[in-house]
């Protein structure tokens, strides 16, 4: 009997050696063992498939996959103030692979309950939890697989405006998952500074801020007001 397989795991899952088995969509791949290697928190596979190479000859492959489920952020963007509210909190991955403090400044979101849950939903409950605002209309962006060799993970990415009308509880992260997080409100001038000098790492919440100048709420965003250039 291995958890996660036959058994359920600590977060309920059985059938975890199943993924990709029953994949049709690609008549060049063909599944041959999914072995599970590690069901703790997230889960860790490696599948043995054939691969038909572009010139017709098959190879058998082995990949190992990190899934830790999908996720989904969100821009809260104001756009009258010229501001984004952006958090900041501890994230030890970042901090073991050389980031000084690891203290990352990032768009809020977090991982779907399961893969029955709508990313706006999940993203809905994540900026609630993390920065206390209660959004209206969400804008659907784009998804993204954010690192596609390795992890399985496709973020949602969406955006929506946020102001003093949209604060409704305190914010900071859930207590009881250890989360303790800072909001932190940008002139988005400010931010996009902060991705030049290395301030701000992370790719979900650079997409985001990269959008929003180019096509989003702040396209055509000029010179600072009052400032000579
Ligand atoms: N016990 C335990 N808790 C964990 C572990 N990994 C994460 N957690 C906790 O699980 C919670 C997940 O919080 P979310 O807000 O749902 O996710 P996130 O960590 O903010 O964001 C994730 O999704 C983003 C996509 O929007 C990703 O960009 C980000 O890297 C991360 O994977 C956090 O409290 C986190 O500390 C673990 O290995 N063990
Ligand atoms: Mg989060």
């Amino acid at each position: 009997m291995t958890a996660g397989v036959d058994t359920p795991d600590r977060r309920g899952r059985t059938g975890l050696d199943r993924a990709g088995r029953e994949l049709t969509g690609n008549p060049r791949v063909e599944v041959r063992d999914v072995r599970l290697l590690s069901s703790h928190w997230y889960v860790e596979r490696t599948t043995t498939f054939d691969f038909q190479r572009a010139d017709g000859t098959w190879s058998t492959q082995e990949r190992e996959t990190h899934d830790r489920g999908n996720g989904a952020t969100v821009l809260l963007y104001d756009a009258a103030r010229e501001t984004v509210l952006l958090t900041r909190q501890f994230r030890f991955p970042a901090y073991v692979n050389g980031h000084p403090d690891g203290m990352l400044v990032e768009t809020p979101g977090g991982v779907l309950d399961d893969e029955d849950e709508h990313p706006e939903v999940a993203v809905r409950r994540e900026v609630v939890e993390e920065t206390g605002h209660t959004v209206g209309d969400v804008q659907h962006v784009f998804d993204m697989y954010m690192s596609p060799g390795s992890v399985t993970e496709r973020v949602s990415f969406y955006a929506a405006a946020y102001g003093p009308s949209t604060r409704t509880h305190a914010g900071g992260g859930l207590d009881e998952e250890g989360e303790d997080i800072e909001i932190l409100e940008l002139p988005v001038r400010r931010a996009l500074e902060m991705i030049r000098s290395g301030e701000i790492t992370d790719a979900k919440t650079v997409l985001l801020l990269q959008w929003a100048v180019l096509e989003g709420p702040f396209a055509g965003l000029g010179p600072k007001r009052g400032t000579a250039r």
